[in-house]
């Protein structure tokens, strides 16, 4: 095996459970988006993505509640939408700070990105979730303020996680050939994207789920079973 250097993980499925992030941030963020938008919908970071929300529905002249409506729709087809994501992130924002709860993550996860980290090993994160919400996500961690471990992270602006071209980019971001990469993810057709980039690739196929009888890539049930 080519010499691992650094270490680009999903989110959800991955470091951390499907149900914490459907039944308790996808909830918080669609109880909250309309109330939010009508207080911050004039704050230029609000309004872009607002606009750009719009934008990518085709939606032209959309008044204020059509664009609520239309964001409420995508949280509840968890619609992997970059405008949708950075603005259930800000409104994360204030479910962390005010302690209404903290990101789950699965037991060793905290420990084993510790120690790949005391190996020497950079750390970063790709997700779905906006750049800010994967750091309040990590910041507000149930095993405290894992932030400092993490070198930089990178969301849908880098561009879609089933698409080979987004690993590139974060493999030049990095500054590594991409055989230096391992990338963590629970779905298989964003390791595929990522193979396709020349990243060395790890299945996270967390219990309960059925191992698959012809996996695609190296499978793993947790953290501590990756070895390189
Ligand atoms: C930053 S955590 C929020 C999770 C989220 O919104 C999401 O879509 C997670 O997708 P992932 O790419 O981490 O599977
Ligand atoms: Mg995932």
């Amino acid at each position: 095996m080519t010499e691992i250097r650094a270490i680009v993980t999903d989110i959800e499925g991955t470091t951390s459970s499907i149900d914490f992030v459907r039944d308790v941030l996808f909830p918080y963020a669609r109880k909250r988006l309309p109330a939010f938008v009508e207080t911050h919908g004039d704050r230029p970071e609000v309004q872009h993505w607002l606009h750009e929300a719009a934008r990518e529905a085709g939606l032209i002249e959309a008044s204020r509640q059509d664009i609520i409506e239309l964001l409420l729709g995508w949280i509840d087809q968890d619609r992997k939408s970059t405008a949708l994501k950075a603005l259930q992130g800000m409104i994360w924002k204030d479910g962390y700070e005010a302690g209404d709860y903290r990101a789950h993550l699965y037991p060793e996860v905290a420990a084993r990105l510790r120690q790949w980290r005391a190996d020497g090993l950079r750390l970063y994160v790709y997700s779905s979730g906006s750049v800010p919400a994967q750091q309040l996500f990590f910041r507000y961690s149930e095993a405290g303020d894992l932030g400092p471990l993490f070198a930089g992270y990178f969301d849908t602006e880098t561009g879609a996680k089933r698409e080979a071209g987004s690993y590139r980019r974060i493999a030049e971001a990095v500054g590594e050939q991409p055989q230096h990469l391992l990338f963590l993810s629970d779905i298989v057709e964003e390791l595929d994207a990522a193979r396709e980039a020349g990243f060395q690739t790890a299945w996270l196929v967390r219990e309960p789920q059925a191992l698959p009888a012809t996996p695609r890539h190296p499978v793993h049930r947790d953290f501590d079973a990756i070895s390189f």
